[in-house]
């Protein structure tokens, strides 16, 4: 089969989740869930690619306007070429001499890479009538290579190793694909915990979680700390002391108010503090993992590219890694960085607080597992209860696991109505006040 990508649109889509609080932490008080969503028409009349990138609102329409710079990189294309050598459509997707210019590889213009390159992995996953995961768990380890730009990296992960790696944990994926079978991907909840949520709704999230099976809580801190001691508090009464409680303070701190704050709410027993400072502060999270030690420092979501993790791995400045399936450059760097954490033995546990970022992070935490790592020891992709019925094919949730995707595709396809609802500023979230 032949397929040309003849079309790009991109449409501004923003979900009003600033008005119950949903998603608002010390530093973004009221997010209102968006993304810049990609459509990829093809010469296919029954194949179309979607791809998302996210945004918490204000600013949502520089990152289509990003999209629209990008699209000559994509249109007129052939699937079968850049699947042929997906290192090298990635190449060329950052490597527009002008446009490199607005980052390289960060900022506003990577988030469209992001759009772009998940939309045309969804492409060629439907194509291949595979969910995505499935897709990447059934290449070779050369397929798998194939698929990343390892410039930048060789320093500590080379192609050669990466296959090595690749290679010893082929023959074993049969059986881990069976116990994600039975059980699902382990996963954590974010949602009872939300910053502006009132302490009475904390309670009964954490009640209704409970009974629904989940197991690990993350709970958002770094405003006010008797306000953190408070609901810290609660959280613990709530889910007893021996489930695992994590914290994320979104960059607010300072390297020492970050290590003073965390010390006073050490008696609360928090297995990680995520983001505790400013992203780019690899030397800085260093510093606080070795005096908080044994609490893990988390981070990622706001980790630009595969650089940075890279130096934030080879630190030990990072704990837990988060990846971000549309901060780095869609699946292509995501796999490069999967492979590096693997290498310096740091769970990866993707960031998901978003729309569509479960839909999406559920697929590379499984490839993780089958592929990469071979472990879920303390893996667990996080979970975040908002927006899930905007998407055609959206999570299914079972005891706090997420259960293995059957749709081909990435999952992030959303029905006609949401996207009409949510067009800003047009839709109906938008320009009526009722809604
Ligand atoms: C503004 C967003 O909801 C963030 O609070 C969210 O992504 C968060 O950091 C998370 O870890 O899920
Ligand atoms: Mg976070």
């Amino acid at each position: 089969m032949t397929i040309q990508i003849l079309d790009l649109t991109v449409d501004d889509l923003r979900f009003p989740t600033s008005r119950e609080l949903d998603g608002s932490d010390a530093m973004n008080e009221a997010p209102d869930y968006s993304v810049a969503y990609v459509t990829l028409k093809t010469d296919h009349p029954d194949l179309v690619g979607h791809g998302i990138t996210f945004t918490i609102g204000r600013g949502n329409e520089i990152c289509a306007a990003a999209v629209e710079a990008l699209r000559s990189r994509v249109v007129g294309l052939r699937l079968e070429k850049i699947a042929g050598d997906m290192a090298g459509f990635w190449r060329h997707m950052t490597s527009d001499s002008q446009l490199r210019w607005l980052g390289p590889e960060k900022g506003v213009i990577h988030l469209a890479t992001a759009a772009i390159v998940n939309a045309v992995w969804d492409l060629w996953a439907k194509a291949e009538k595979k969910p995505l995961w499935k897709l990447v768990a059934d290449f070779t380890p050369e397929q798998f290579v194939n698929c990343i730009d390892f410039r930048y990296l060789t320093d500590v992960l080379t192609p050669e190793e990466a296959l090595s790696m690749l290679t010893r944990l082929k023959e074993s994926q049969a059986d881990r694909l069976s116990i994600l079978e039975r059980d699902g991907y382990p996963a954590y909840t974010t949602s009872a915990g939300w910053l502006g949520y009132s302490d009475e709704r904390l309670r009964e999230l954490c009640r209704q979680r409970l009974s629904e099976g989940w197991e690990v809580f993350k709970i958002k801190v770094g405003r006010d700390l008797e306000d953190d001691r408070r609901r810290c508090r609660i959280i613990r009464e709530e889910i007893g002391p021996d489930r695992r409680l994590l914290t994320d303070a979104n960059q607010v701190w300072d390297v020492s108010t970050a290590i003073e704050w965390m010390r006073q709410l050490a008696e609360f027993d928090p297995w990680m503090i995520e983001e505790p400072t400013s992203p780019d502060d690899i030397l800085g999270y260093a510093k606080i993992a070795k005096a908080l030690h044994p609490i893990r420092v988390a981070g990622g979501e706001h980790c630009a590219n595969r650089i940075m993790f890279k130096q934030f791995l080879e630190a030990n400045a990072m704990q837990v890694c988060q990846i971000d399936a549309c901060r780095l450059g869609g699946v292509n760097e995501v796999l490069a960085v999967l492979l590096m954490a693997a290498k310096y033995d740091v769970p990866v546990c993707p960031h998901a607080g978003g729309v569509g970022l479960c839909e999406y992070v559920q697929h590379l935490s499984i490839i993780d597992y089958l592929c990469v790592s071979g472990s879920l020891e303390n893996r667990m992709a996080e979970h975040a209860g908002t927006c899930h019925e905007h998407f055609l094919d959206p999570i299914q949730i079972q005891n706090g696991h997420y259960l293995l995707p059957q749709t081909p595709g990435y999952s992030i396809t959303m029905h006609e109505k949401s996207i009409e609802n949510a067009r800003f500023p047009e839709g109906k979230y938008w320009s009526d006040p009722n809604s």
